[in-house]
């Protein structure tokens, strides 16, 4: 860092962990010095530019969610964060009480007042928004995949009204032809609905040079919300305006990490059961029956005598995934939270049987709020990123508490990203060091070349 340089950029806050693991590793990719820590207890270390607080707040009550996001936005603004940005999912993943309104509504506040832009886009998969309204490719997201979301149905594409539906203040749309015509517009538009008393601004956004004008028009509000997406292209914006130089980019290295391979899938995911499907041709896969684990019967240790048939000969998956009638059978029968609690519950255990009993330190988790009781079930506060690859693509590293010098190669890939054939191909990925050179002028970066590097990890 120079010396004009401050401590800490960029502090963001992520509602999970599947897409705060993707933020950061997408700032990583850009060549900024990014760390994440897991939850609010965890002390953020120093030395890097961003720096990303994982959180579990994207279903729980929305006053919880609001004290924790205020908590950890304190805690970056301590650090010295010149911008605070809320990470949320590309489709606009919130109960009908939030918590995206709620929150962004409680960081403004914090930060003086003004306007937040609520940019969710993530034009990489197709996910745009026109008109205010969301698409999944050519579906409108209430008609895509999303109506069915286990904890998060999104029935409703039109986000100005979604947002509205959750929030105090005023919601307004930034509409397309705006956004096209560049930053300067973008940023007069602003002036014009804070004058009407809008606050809350969804923009339209159809292409990725889309989020690099609204990254230009937004990098220094005091907040930015939205998905990762639109914080990958703060950088050029940073270099431009002179808050880093180009000597502040770092290359990103991930070591190789050997030892048994797993996946446990919390996620019902159309993406991760197609995943799973090909995962399971050439490689075991069991997949835990939740109707009998609420008749008692004991699928943690039906998962561990599974685990150790197979380990570490081959490479495991576990899941409760299951299809979407099953689900909703399930979900009248017990209540839709009590579900999600029970299968969170039962991989948070088989991942700490895997992991502490059975020597797993190749893990990828497939699921958000999967990922967030897994990671804490292990007892990990801190995650260093590799470069993002591509969607769902964000591998990682974290120390298990109390073992330093024996790593776990870790991904969590978001529910409904990922090509299919990611489970296997990157627990094979992981044995193998990388180091990428920062992609600061092209976007999305290219699969990188990965360039082995020699030694184990350290
Ligand atoms: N068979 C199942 N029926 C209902 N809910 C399930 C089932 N299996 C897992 N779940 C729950 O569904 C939720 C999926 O959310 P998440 O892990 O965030 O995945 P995604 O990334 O696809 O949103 C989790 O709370 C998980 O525990
Ligand atoms: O937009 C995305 O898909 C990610 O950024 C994300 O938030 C993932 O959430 P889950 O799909 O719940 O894993």
């Amino acid at each position: 860092m120079t010396a004009s340089t401050p401590s800490l950029l960029f502090g963001a806050i992520a509602d999970d962990l599947t897409g705060g693991t993707e933020l950061a590793s997408m700032l990583v990719a850009r060549g900024i010095p990014t760390r994440c820590t897991v939850g609010l207890d965890a002390p953020i270390p120093s030395g890097n530019l961003a720096h990303v607080i994982l959180l579990k707040t994207r279903v729980i009550a929305a006053s919880d969610a609001v004290r924790q996001v205020l908590e950890a936005a304190d805690r970056l603004i301590e650090a010295g964060a010149r911008q605070i940005f809320f990470k949320y999912c590309a489709t606009f993943d919130s109960t009908p009480a939030g918590n995206i309104g709620p929150c962004a509504e409680a960081l403004l506040k914090r930060l003086g007042g003004g306007v937040a832009l609520f940019t969710p886009a993530l034009c990489e998969t197709g996910r745009t928004v026109y008109q205010g309204h969301m698409f999944g490719g050519v579906q409108l997201l209430g008609e895509s995949p999303k109506r069915f979301d286990p904890l998060t149905p999104m029935t409703d594409s039109n986000l100005v009204r979604v947002l509205q539906a959750q929030s105090k203040g005023k919601v307004g749309l930034v509409p397309y032809l705006v956004v096209d015509a560049g930053a300067v517009a973008i940023r007069n538009a602003i002036g014009e609905h804070s004058a009407r008393g809008e606050t809350l601004l969804v923009t339209d956004t159809i292409r990725e040079r889309d989020l690099a004008a609204i990254a230009e028009a937004a990098f220094d509000l005091p907040l930015m919300t939205g998905n990762s997406s639109v914080a990958a292209h703060l950088p050029p914006a940073w270099l431009a305006h002179g808050l880093v130089n180009s000597g502040d980019l770092a290359a990103a290295s991930l070591p190789a990490i050997e030892g048994p391979a797993a996946v446990l899938a919390g996620s019902v995911a159309d993406r991760t059961i197609e995943q799973l499907d090909r995962f399971a041709q050439k490689n075991p896969l069991l997949t835990i029956d939740l109707a009998s684990a609420f008749a008692g019967a004991d699928v943690v240790a039906q998962a561990r005598a599974f685990a150790e048939l197979h380990l570490p000969g081959a490479m495991i998956a576990i899941a409760t995934t299951a299809p979407q009638a099953t689900v909703e059978a399930l979900q009248q029968a017990h209540g839709r939270d009590a579900v999600a609690a029970k299968a969170e519950e039962i991989l948070a255990g088989i991942a700490q049987i895997l992991v502490r009993d059975l020597g797993v330190r190749r893990l990828v988790v497939a699921g958000g709020e999967t990922a967030g009781s897994v990671v804490k079930a292990l007892g990990i506060d801190r995650i260093a990123m590799g470069a993002y690859e591509g969607p769902g693509l964000s591998r990682a590293v974290a120390h298990l508490p109390g073992q330093p010098s024996d790593p776990l190669a870790l991904m969590l890939k978001s529910g409904k990203l990922g090509g299919p054939d990611i489970f296997a191909d990157v627990l094979q990925d992981m044995t193998r060091a990388t180091t990428v050179a920062p992609a600061i002028d092209t976007w999305p970066p290219a699969k990188p070349a990965i360039r082995p590097t020699t030694g184990k990890a350290s």
